[in-house]
């Protein structure tokens, strides 16, 4: 995992082919997420798990829902909004689950995902209850995973809309041994070649359903 440079996200509440899942499993992409932040259940990750699980690369879902848990999947990522309102998705929710699967839990199969959400106008941004932040407050929940808590991953999620470069460069400076997640926006093989030197794994989402052709093409060669 540390060295995944690219991954796609599969959303499950959205309509994708079979041939076009063969093309992003067999794209040269280092890993498919599965995840999203409404409509997500059972069946529609049950759907994808089955379909993308014959391919060989890894498989991870990124849990959302409670009740959307599907087991069989590589890695499991458990997303705690830093800059919620609500403690429900820093802690309660996670608390709450893991009186539920607790016991079932491998730990070298899940991973906790310390998540800032800069873009306002993003779903997971309103349905987490998040708050605005600065520059200044990016870069101190970046230093709060690195270095206080720690969480192996963060996730500098800007969901739907690209993020500075010159703030990515500058999350980037604060991380070693966190692994920097990016996401938002990658919407060209220019835009994905130029975060690529700045962060260890860029994720790629949106546009694998509005122009498909063009988001393979931000797989790195
Ligand atoms: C049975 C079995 C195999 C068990 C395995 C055990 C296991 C791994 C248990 C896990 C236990 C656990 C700790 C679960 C976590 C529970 C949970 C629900 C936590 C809350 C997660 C959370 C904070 C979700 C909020 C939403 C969010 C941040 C989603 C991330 C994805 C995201 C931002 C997607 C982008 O949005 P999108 O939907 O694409 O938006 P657009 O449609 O606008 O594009
Ligand atoms: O959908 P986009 O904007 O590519 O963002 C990817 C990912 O970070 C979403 O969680
Ligand atoms: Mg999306």
């Amino acid at each position: 995992m540390k060295n995944w440079k690219h991954a796609f996200k599969l959303d499950p509440n959205k309509d994708i082919t079979e041939e076009e899942i063969r093309r992003v499993c067999e794209s040269g992409t280092d890993a498919v997420i599965v995840g999203g932040t409404d409509g997500v259940t059972f069946d529609n990750v049950w759907n994808l798990f089955e379909q993308i699980e014959p391919y060989d690369v890894p498989l991870v879902l990124e849990i959302s829902d409670m009740e959307a848990v599907v087991p069989g999947f590589d890695y499991y990522f458990v997303p705690a909004v830093l800059n919620s309102k609500d403690k429900t998705w820093v802690l309660d929710m996670q608390h709450q689950a893991m009186k539920l699967y607790g016991d079932m839990v491998e730990e070298q199969l899940i991973f906790s995902e310390g998540y800032c959400i800069v873009n306002e106008e993003a779903k997971a941004f309103r349905k987490t209850n998040c708050f605005p932040v600065t520059e200044e407050d990016i870069l101190a929940y970046a230093r709060l995973v690195e270095q206080l808590f720690p969480l192996p991953i963060f996730y500098l999620e800007y969901s739907g809309k690209k993020g500075d470069t010159s703030l990515i460069q500058k999350v980037s400076e604060e991380l070693s041994r966190t692994q920097f997640f990016y996401g938002g926006g990658i919407q060209s093989r220019e835009e994905a070649e130029e975060i690529q030197g700045m962060v260890d794994t860029m994720i790629v989402g949106n546009i694998i359903y509005e122009d498909f052709e063009t988001a393979l093409q931000t797989v790195p060669e």
